[in-house]
């Protein structure tokens, strides 16, 4: 019987596709990686378990590997992933042996995974359907070892890697304790002796963002986020795409149009609106009450700020953020836009200067900024804004980061909460909510608290389409260098971010790449905060491209052209990762996002979780479902990013439009693409 087929074994896709290069004059146009058994010293194939028992149909010398399995209750099959070239009407034949055997070496990622992905049919039109990595023992710290099965396929033994060949093949490290995760079920199952790794290490070495998200606010009282109110983005799959947007409404010409663009150009120096922006500035400029959900970076500012100028009177701006309020206020100053803001660290006779300004016939500000609390605590604030409202000066309320008003929302605030009063005490003047999170619950939530008014809303895609996605296996400690190369290679002298997870990895990371001759400076919560400041502020003025950071940067910071953000370690969320590599391209054009991942740094992230003792069981369970769907993103090789990211934030995303733009195409569509090129 002539071979109909080769079979190129190798560990990951980009081998399957070095090889497959390698091998260019194959006659068959059709490849699968396929998935092998070797059973009582045969070679099997069958990349789903029916497949298999159709071939053992055909076989039957051989058994289905998982009587096999039952039948030697030690467990000892040998399994194994290859990649073949088949011709899928000879699936019956026997199996070549194996020519081609990715070099161990390049096989770097750390932990022993195996995924199923079913969202692609089996092997009949040579579809890629079983995808496997494996690494090197020597690199897990204590050998936590992983099986994924990302599928609606039930995980069966056979999908479980065989011990003793993973020992074999990659090393020599232990393999006693498991650590046993299961997309499937969502059970997770901890090696208790992992706590013994983290000895030494506290949480504070750590900067989790509700830990410590009382840094970024005006006063410690402000920072009771509820840390209960995790929420699963996924189960609001596609709601996101039935929401009512009334941005058609609004595209029209209008009496104000012509000063509002004039606006744009002369006092912004803007060329031309970004989507939606227009229409949310007409509805604003015709009194409606608005909610606004944009993505990070989109330009929610502009819809408030342009109207602020246009229209009679005072626009009272609620932000949490007492950096981005300084940093806004700052901007507007700059443009020439009176602007001020009253937190805490405003001096007396600068809030009476304010107040001053606020008392004359035409109040001599045109935004003023306010943290929620003081709205809430401060009467004489309150009896200032009274003041405007009836002399008909308060031109509007914008709540910016309005889902903190929800129970709901992931950074819920209670003196968000109190905002109601708002409407009670100021009921003609209209609210403008702005946010770039938000579930249809939580927009619910907003409009009933604050009690909107024949609401407008408007709903931007998420997808940044500049921004490119990829994930990099990482390396262990050549990952520095991968680092560097990256950077030297296509950013040099470019705006980036690098996020770590601890602060000591922020450190030596940075020191690390300070050698190597790139200037990078560390950013983290454990440094002073005049030091912090200073850091933020010189790499905001280019005086060095790259900050070393962890999630305590970045909240509230408008660079417009950080062209790259690479993420060291697995975020905790895709929610998270999102956010965070959202930063990158403010400014629309072209920026990268780079996740180096491996497993090692989910067990570190796990075992962080685990060390908050104060964590209640449902808010740890929501932790590591987030983690566990950030796992599935990372190990994800075929399915487009955008639509893996935007489906979990609730929309939906046609993946076409990830390969429009072959600088921004996404790894995973730019792999398949690749494959096609080459009729698979
Ligand atoms: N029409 C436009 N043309 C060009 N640049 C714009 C436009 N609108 C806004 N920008 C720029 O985009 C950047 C992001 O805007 P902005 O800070 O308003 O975003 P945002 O939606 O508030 O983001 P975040 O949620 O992160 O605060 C800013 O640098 C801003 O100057």
């Amino acid at each position: 019987m002539p071979q109909k087929y080769d079979i190129i074994m190798g560990d990951k896709f980009e081998e399957f596709h070095q090889a497959f290069k390698d091998v260019k004059k194959c006659e068959s146009k059709k490849f699968c990686f396929k998935k092998s058994f070797k059973i009582n010293g045969k070679e099997t194939i069958g990349s789903k378990k029916n497949e298999f028992n159709s071939l053992n149909h055909n076989n039957k010398q051989i058994l289905n590997n998982e009587e096999y399995i039952q039948n030697h209750p030690e467990g000892n099959s040998k399994s194994k992933y290859v990649f073949k070239r088949v011709d899928p009407v000879d699936l019956k034949n026997s199996v070549q042996p194996i020519q081609h055997k990715a070099k161990s070496s390049q096989i770097n990622n750390t932990n022993k995974v195996t995924i199923i992905n079913s969202s692609l049919n089996p092997s009949k039109e040579g579809y890629i359907d079983v995808q496997q990595t494996k690494a090197k023992s020597s690199q897990i710290s204590n050998t936590n070892k992983v099986t994924i099965i990302n599928s609606s396929l039930n995980p069966s033994k056979e999908d479980f890697m065989d011990d003793e060949e993973f020992e074999r093949r990659f090393g020599n490290g232990e393999t006693s304790n498991q650590l046993h995760l299961n997309c499937n079920n969502l059970e997770y199952s901890f090696n208790k002796s992992s706590e013994e790794e983290m000895k030494g290490i506290t949480l504070n070495d750590f900067d989790l963002s509700d830990i410590n998200w009382e840094e970024h606010f005006d006063s410690k009282e402000e920072s009771k986020c509820n840390k209960n109110n995790l929420q699963t983005q996924s189960s609001v799959l596609n709601q996101f795409n039935r929401r009512k947007d009334d941005s058609e409404e609004f595209q029209g010409t209008y009496p104000h149009s012509e000063i509002v663009f004039e606006t744009l150009n002369h006092k912004f120096g803007l060329q031309s609106f970004r989507p939606h922006q227009r229409e949310i500035i007409n509805a604003s400029l015709n009194s409606h009450d608005i909610f606004v959900l944009m993505p990070t970076g989109g330009g929610k500012s502009l819809c408030y700020q342009l109207p602020a100028i246009l229209a009679p009177g005072v626009t009272i701006v609620i932000s949490p953020l007492r950096a981005l309020i300084s940093d806004q206020v700052d901007k507007l100053n700059a443009l020439d836009i009176p602007s001020a803001h009253l937190c805490s660290d405003v001096s007396k006779s600068d809030t009476n200067t304010i107040f001053n300004k606020l008392c004359v016939r035409e109040p001599l500000l045109k935004l003023l900024y306010l943290t929620p609390e003081k709205i809430v605590s401060s009467c004489k604030v309150l009896d200032m804004l009274k003041n405007l409202y009836e002399r008909d000066k308060l031109a509007r309320v914008v709540i910016d980061e309005a889902h903190c008003l929800s129970q709901w929302g992931h950074d819920f605030r209670p003196d968000y909460k109190q905002l109601s009063l708002i409407r009670r005490q100021f009921s003609k003047v209209p609210i403008i909510c702005l946010t770039a999170t938000a579930t249809k619950q939580v927009q619910g939530d907003v409009v009933n608290i604050l009690h909107l008014k024949d609401v407008k809303t408007f709903i931007r895609s998420f997808n940044r389409p500049n921004i490119k996605y990829k994930v990099i296996p990482k390396s262990g400690k050549n990952v520095i260098n991968e680092i560097a190369a990256l950077i030297k290679s296509k950013f040099l002298k470019k705006s980036g971010i690098i996020y770590c997870l601890c602060r000591a990895d922020c450190d030596n990371l940075a020191k690390d790449l300070c050698r190597v001759g790139i200037k990078a400076k560390p950013y983290h919560a454990g440094m002073a905060d005049k030091a912090r400041e200073k850091q933020q502020r010189e790499w905001m003025q280019d005086q060095f491209h790259v900050i070393v950071a962890t999630i305590a940067f970045g909240m509230g910071i408008d660079k417009p052209d950080v062209r790259f953000v690479i993420h060291n370690s697995i975020p905790k969320s895709v929610e998270a990762f999102y956010q965070e590599s959202g930063r990158g391209g403010r400014d629309g054009k072209v920026s990268y996002s780079y996740l180096f991942y491996n497993y090692n740094d989910v067990v570190r992230l796990q075992k962080l979780i685990t060390m908050d003792r104060s964590m209640k069981k449902h808010t740890l369970d929501g932790h590591f479902e987030s983690l566990k769907q950030m796992v599935s993103y990372a190990e994800n090789k075929v399915d487009c990013r955008r639509y893996l990211q935007l489906v979990h934030l609730g929309e939906y995303f046609d993946k076409k439009l990830c390969l429009q733009d072959k600088d921004t195409i996404c790894d995973n569509c730019e792999n398949v693409t690749e494959y096609k090129k080459y009729g698979c």
